[in-house]
Formats: C-alpha cells, sequence, structure tokens
C-alpha cells in the first residue's frame, strides 16, 4: 500500500492523494465557513534541511532507497512528517461537543480513537480544536488561562474524538489545584485505552519553558505517543519575549528534549489565527489513527 514514487508518477500521485484527502459530504457546520471546502492537497515541501534522522516516518514508510528523499518530496509543510499509505479521511465533516469528564473512567466508551490536546494553560489548545474544526466557538477559549477544566471529548465524524484538556502551569492556581491536575491528567494518559497520540502544545512565540521539557520529558519516559505543535508561529518576535523567531524557538526546543527520545517525535507549525498548520495536522491525525485502527 505504498504511495507510488513521486519520481516514478509525479501527476498521478497528486492526484491519488489528493482523492484520498477530499471530502465527499458537505460540511455539517458552516457556521464559519461555507461547505463543500475540501482539504487542499498537503503542502509537501522540500525538506533537505532536515537530515533523515530529524524526520519522523510513520510506520509502514521505508525511505531507505527512496528517490523521494533525495528531495524530501512527502513531508508535510511545516513539520518533519512524512506522510505516508494511511494518510486518508483527513477531512472534518462534522464536529460535536459530547461530555466533559472529570476522571478517566467517565470519559466515553464507545472504543473510537482519540487525540489528546494537552499543554500550559493559555498555550491555544481549545483555539487549534476550533481552528481544526472550522469552529469559532466549538471550545470556549479565553485570554485568561484556566478556561478549560475538565476532560472534554469532541466527537469528529462520528468515528473519532479530539479531547481538549485542562493546561498544566498556571502560576496563579493555588498548589493543591496544581497536584490535582497532575493527578487526573496523568492517570487518563496512562490508562486511556483508545488514546491514539498526545498532541503537547508549545507556544512558539516565547523561548521553551521548564514545565514543557518536563511535560515532554515525562511523556516519553512513560512511552506516551507524543506530537509537538508548536502555536501561536503568527506571532512576531519581541525582544520582551527573548527576540526569536518562532523557527527559532522550535529549533531550540528540539535540541532541548533530544536526550529524552529515542528517536525524533513528530513536531509540526501551527498558528489558529491564519489556520497555518491545520490541513497538514489532520493528515498526521489521519495516519495515526487509520494505522491504529488496522492495529
Ligand atoms: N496570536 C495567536 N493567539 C492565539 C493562538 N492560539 C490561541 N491564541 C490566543 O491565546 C489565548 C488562549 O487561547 P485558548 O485556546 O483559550 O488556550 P488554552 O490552551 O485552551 O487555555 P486553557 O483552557 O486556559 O488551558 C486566547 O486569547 C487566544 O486567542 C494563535 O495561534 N495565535
Ligand atoms: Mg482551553
Amino acid at each position: 500500500t505504498q504511495i507510488p514514487s513521486l519520481f516514478s508518477l509525479p501527476t498521478k500521485t497528486l492526484i491519488l492523494a489528493k482523492t484520498l484527502t477530499t471530502a465527499t459530504s458537505a460540511a455539517a457546520d458552516t457556521a464559519t465557513e461555507p461547505p463543500h471546502i475540501p482539504l487542499s492537497f498537503p503542502d509537501i515541501q522540500p525538506q533537505t534541511h532536515l537530515p533523515i534522522e530529524k524526520l519522523f516516518v510513520p510506520p509502514e514508510v521505508n525511505l531507505a532507497g527512496d528517490p523521494t528523499l533525495v528531495d524530501g518530496a512527502r513531508v508535510l509543510k511545516g513539520s518533519n512528517i512524512v506522510l505516508g499509505p494511511y494518510a486518508r479521511d483527513a477531512q472534518v465533516s462534522a464536529a460535536d461537543f459530547v461530555k466533559s469528564s472529570a476522571r478517566t473512567e467517565e470519559c466515553p466508551a464507545d472504543g473510537l480513537p482519540e487525540f489528546a490536546l494537552v499543554g500550559r494553560s493559555n498555550v491555544g489548545k481549545s483555539s487549534l480544536l476550533n481552528s481544526l474544526v472550522r469552529r469559532k466557538k466549538l471550545a470556549l477559549t479565553s485570554k485568561k488561562p484556566g478556561k478549560t477544566q475538565l476532560i472534554n471529548h469532541f466527537r469528529i465524524n462520528d468515528s473519532w474524538y479530539l479531547v481538549d484538556l485542562p493546561g498544566y502551569g498556571y502560576a496563579s492556581a493555588p498548589h493543591e489545584l496544581r497536584n490535582n491536575w497532575d493527578q487526573f491528567t496523568k492517570d487518563y494518559f496512562l490508562n486511556r485505552q483508545t488514546l491514539v497520540s498526545v498532541f503537547l502544545l508549545i507556544d512558539a512565540s516565547i523561548p521553551a519553558k521548564k514545565i514543557d521539557l518536563e511535560y515532554a520529558s515525562w511523556l516519553g519516559q512513560n512511552q506516551i505517543p507524543m506530537t509537538l505543535v508548536f502555536t501561536k508561529c503568527d506571532k512576531r518576535k519581541k525582544k520582551k519575549n527573548g527576540g526569536k523567531r518562532p523557527e527559532e524557538n522550535v529549533d531550540d526546543f528540539q535540541n532541548l528534549i533530544r536526550e529524552f527520545f529515542q528517536s525524533a517525535p513528530p513536531w509540526i507549525m501551527t498558528s489558529s489565527v491564519t489556520n497555518q498548520g491545520r490541513d497538514e495536522i489532520l493528515l498526521h491525525m489521519a495516519q495515526l489513527r487509520n494505522y491504529w485502527l488496522k492495529h
């Protein structure tokens, strides 16, 4: 089921991939955007600056001796993620809030695969969820940290879940509340059987924070599959934020977490303001999900 080499069949491959990723049904939610917006063809761009050991290679993709790697033709834009044969049905046509749970045992029990959005308070978890499903207010957002307090399940296309979690590292939260956060989300990560991957959100407009490094390290140590999602990539560098561009902060973070991981975790740059990375995340989720369903 390998996607044919882009070298030998450039046009056919592009058409094939486009068919696979384009929705056939109308979008159920038209509150913010008109229906029938297909996923644009994934922006695959040359990433020759990323050596093979820094790429995230999904299962059943063998890059050894693959001529497409020479010009890096199958890496999703703004990421290190190689596009594999399972990247289909990525389009969101329906998104519904299902329930809020205070404990893992209360979460939906229908066995559908899910992805959890986690990260510091205010990093943009709920905003990213809204961007992915093209709704402005499905998940509630706020300028004030601490908006999301429970495990919130959103069902996508009646076949998988996006899970919005409360943020960690909310400085003004009482100590008790912080411990509580740790307990209940860590229990969720360790015991939720249907969790395909955690999406750890990191603010790319500021330098790396210790608490984010600790979190990435904890997930790595517990072998919980993780994707790093860099948020707020639309924000310009500011002196008070260390004066670095989002790309530089992204690079720094990779270097800081290298020792926690045997192989490079997948990472992707996003913005909920410009919707940068939206289609790419959906393709990444699709290939993780479709592989998970088959195994
Ligand atoms: N410039 C910019 N601002 C963003 C982006 N994503 C989120 N924000 C802003 O950051 C603030 C927090 O966003 P939320 O989505 O509520 O953050 P959260 O991670 O869900 O926060 P908690 O629920 O409190 O943990 C809001 O003011 C958003 O408008 C982004 O990509 N770019
Ligand atoms: Mg939130």
